[in-house]
């Protein structure tokens, strides 16, 4: 029996109540690899694999590869399609953003990634290694920090934790001191470093969780909502360092977040997923250049209420606000519908204050597409 039909079959015994539930007690928020494989059937383990076996590497530019994966929970009526045929390839020294409204799957495509869910189909490579086969080798590097930071240890010290997790990640951490002293460096928390976690701000405890994950030297780690509570100039420093270890290290990231901003920020390529499929799969760049439609932001003292509601017939109108210097209307429209609106205007004789073209950001983006989706 293969790892995976051994452990499917094990899994089938808890599908029937609640999988995630029963592995979320028995998971902390924080994977190691050595947690992750604990999951494994000690028989299904090649002991004397640790790394990569290149011979099964298809590209080493790709370090995670997904293809037709889905998962669906209970039966009949009642089942959920949580994650439908869902495929994708991630390169090597980028991140990556995976968005979508609540329910979407991304939990369920994430924990299926970790091996924390078993899909009912599909594959997962991890830097070329089954997952699904060769469970203990794909994980070799790989780590994650699920819902922030809650699961450091906070009576141990900032660089006690770094030790911890990469002891359990099977790595001697004596011999990664150095690269503990250059995160707690990079990350801002060399100061801090024999502190309690416990005494430690949130947005520290924060960055302890962040360099927890990386202590072990992992090169593939999944962050959920890193930034989640985080003020804004820690959030900033958070999100520098992500850019700077995928670039100067190339490290892997693939993040969920419900900040857009931080998404458009420090993300190479965003997957957004609807209704458990990906759709749309992109660069930011891309994302945000996708339609040649245009948020057009009028002012004006002469939109009275009657022009306002011809507009609002005419035109997909996203805002309008009264205000001292008169009334502001924002609409969306295309090419030709910006003429259209214009001529409009100018027949009704207003006089324009102020006219701002107002680029769409990720976040609209995003509502356009998850909103069309709903509407097919
Ligand atoms: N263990 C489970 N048993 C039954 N249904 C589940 C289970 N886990 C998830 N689901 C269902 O699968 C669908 C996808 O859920 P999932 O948690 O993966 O979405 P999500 O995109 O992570 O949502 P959120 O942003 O709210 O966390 C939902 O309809 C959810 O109710």
């Amino acid at each position: 029996m293969t790892a995976r039909e051994n452990s499917r079959s094990r899994s089938d015994e808890v599908a029937g109540g609640s999988l995630n539930d029963q592995l979320g007690e028995k998971y902390p928020s924080r994977l190691s690899v050595a947690e992750v494989a604990s999951f494994e059937d000690a028989e299904t383990v090649d002991k004397d694999t640790t790394r990569v076996n290149t011979s099964t590497v298809d590209s080493p530019d790709i370090a995670v590869s997904v293809t037709g994966l889905s998962k669906r929970f209970g039966e009949g009526a009642e089942a959920v399609t949580a994650v439908n045929d869902v495929s994708f390839d991630i390169e090597t020294g980028s991140i990556v953003g995976l968005l979508g409204p609540n329910g979407a799957g991304k939990t369920t495509l994430i924990k299926s990634i970790l091996g924390m869910v078993l899909p009912d189909s599909g594959t997962v490579r991890i830097q070329g290694v089954d997952l699904y086969d060769r469970p203990r080798e794909a994980y070799a590097s790989v780590d994650a920090m699920l819902e922030g930071a809650r699961n450091d240890y906070w009576r141990l010290t900032v660089r006690e934790n770094l030790r911890y997790f990469a002891t359990i990640s099977g790595v001697d951490p004596d011999s990664v001191s150095d690269r503990h002293e250059r995160l707690l460096t990079q990350l801002g928390l060399a100061e801090k470093a024999d502190v309690p976690v416990r005494e430690l701000s949130r947005g520290m405890k924060q960055k302890v969780s962040l360099a927890s994950v990386l202590a072990g030297g992992a090169e593939v780690v999944f962050l959920d909502e890193p930034t989640l509570g985080l003020d804004i100039e820690s959030s900033r420093t958070l999100q520098r360092e992500l850019r700077r270890l995928v670039e100067e290290e190339a490290l892997t990231v693939i993040l969920s977040s419900h900040d857009m901003d931080v998404v458009e920020t420090v993300c190479d390529r965003v997957l957004i997923m609807s209704d458990g499929e990906i759709i749309a799969d992109d660069t930011v760049d891309a994302l945000l250049h996708r339609s040649d439609r245009h948020c057009i932001r009028i002012t004006s003292r002469d939109l009275d209420e009657t022009i306002v509601s011809t507009l609002q017939n005419r035109f997909d109108t996203i805002r309008t606000e009264s205000g001292n210097y008169g009334t502001q209307i924002e609409v969306t429209t295309d090419s030709d519908g910006l003429y259209d609106l214009l001529g409009r205007l100018r027949s009704e004789d207003v006089t324009l204050e102020r006219v701002r073209t107002v680029e769409p950001d990720l976040e609209d983006v995003f509502v356009d597409l998850t909103s069309e989706r709903r509407d097919r």
